[in-house]
């Protein structure tokens, strides 16, 4: 498939200056989708499990992480200074953030000049992951990405979204009637990010990730459940093992809320 071509198949949704436009001409979806909510720290399988479960389901998914890497990436090319609130927010005030909800990943960012910069592999980069703990900690930048996932999950009118990232579960939709908290130890996490990472070592990537969930940590929790989360541990699961494990967990509540109806 090309580029376009699959573009339009995944569903986008927009943000900023954009979004506005375009909520004119479209009319407001009908029902509040279904939420699933999944935190974890770097390399747990959220992003990946997330997905495969959101597709089994038929849902959409949200990579709120995609997010602040984007804004990571935005502030390195228009040289703001990462570690200065105001100078993040100010991207924020201009940027036109989208991201696709189905199909293949596709992220793009404008900065106010027309320019359309597809960031969907550059905001994976190693440094981007080095340097995104600086943008994400930020209260203020926090509550606006909050708003905008809210949003975007609010008006993709698809049935149910999967969002994925730290604080889902407890800032972002802590009223969603799926909550999960996926786990693994660090060093299995590890393992698996170093099979993706060239060049780096075991240990290189048990200490990045170790370091970044340690900064992370330091503005959200997202090691221990909160009260209604539901573990997922998988360490001792294969891929599969730990979609099936979200998907019946989505099932087990959807045939809760159809036999209270
Ligand atoms: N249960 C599993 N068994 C084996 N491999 C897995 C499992 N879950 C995820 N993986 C693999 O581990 C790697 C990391 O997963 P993923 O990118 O989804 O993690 P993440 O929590 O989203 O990480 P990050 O927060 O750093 O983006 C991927 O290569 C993924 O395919
Ligand atoms: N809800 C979230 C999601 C992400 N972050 C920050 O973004 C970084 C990248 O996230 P990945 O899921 O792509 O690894 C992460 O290290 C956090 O700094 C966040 O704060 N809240």
């Amino acid at each position: 498939m090309t580029d376009a071509a699959s573009a339009a198949a995944a569903l986008t949704v927009m943000t900023g200056a954009a979004q506005a436009e375009r909520a004119q001409q479209t009319e407001a979806p009908n029902a509040a989708p279904l939420l699933v909510a999944i935190d974890g720290p770097a390399g747990s399988g959220k992003s990946s499990v997330s997905r495969a479960a959101a597709e089994r389901l038929g849902f959409g998914i949200l990579d709120t992480g995609a997010a602040y890497r984007s804004l990571a990436w935005a502030a390195v090319e228009t040289s703001a200074d990462l570690d200065d609130s105001a100078a993040v927010g100010a991207i924020l005030d201009v940027w036109t953030y989208a991201i696709t909800l189905r199909g293949q990943q596709r992220v793009t960012v404008e900065l106010g000049d027309g320019v359309v910069h597809d960031v969907t592999a550059a905001i994976r980069a190693h440094d981007v992951s080095g340097l995104v703990s600086r943008v994400s900690k930020h209260p203020e930048v926090r509550e606006r990405l909050n708003e905008m996932f809210r949003r975007i999950v609010a008006e993709s009118g698809l049935p149910g979204v999967v969002i994925e990232g730290r604080d889902i579960t407890t800032v972002v939709a802590p009223d969603a009637p799926v909550r999960v908290l996926m786990t693994a130890s660090p060093e299995v996490r590890a393992q698996r990010r170093a099979g993706e990472l060239d060049g780096l070592t075991h240990a290189q990537v048990l200490a990045d990730i170790e370091a970044r969930d340690a900064k992370d940590a330091q503005v959200v929790d997202f090691f221990t459940p909160a009260p209604g989360v539901t573990l997922v541990d998988t360490s001792n699961l294969n891929f599969a093992q730990s979609v099936e494990a979200v998907v019946e967990i989505v099932r087990a509540a959807q045939g809760v809320a159809e036999e209270s109806e």
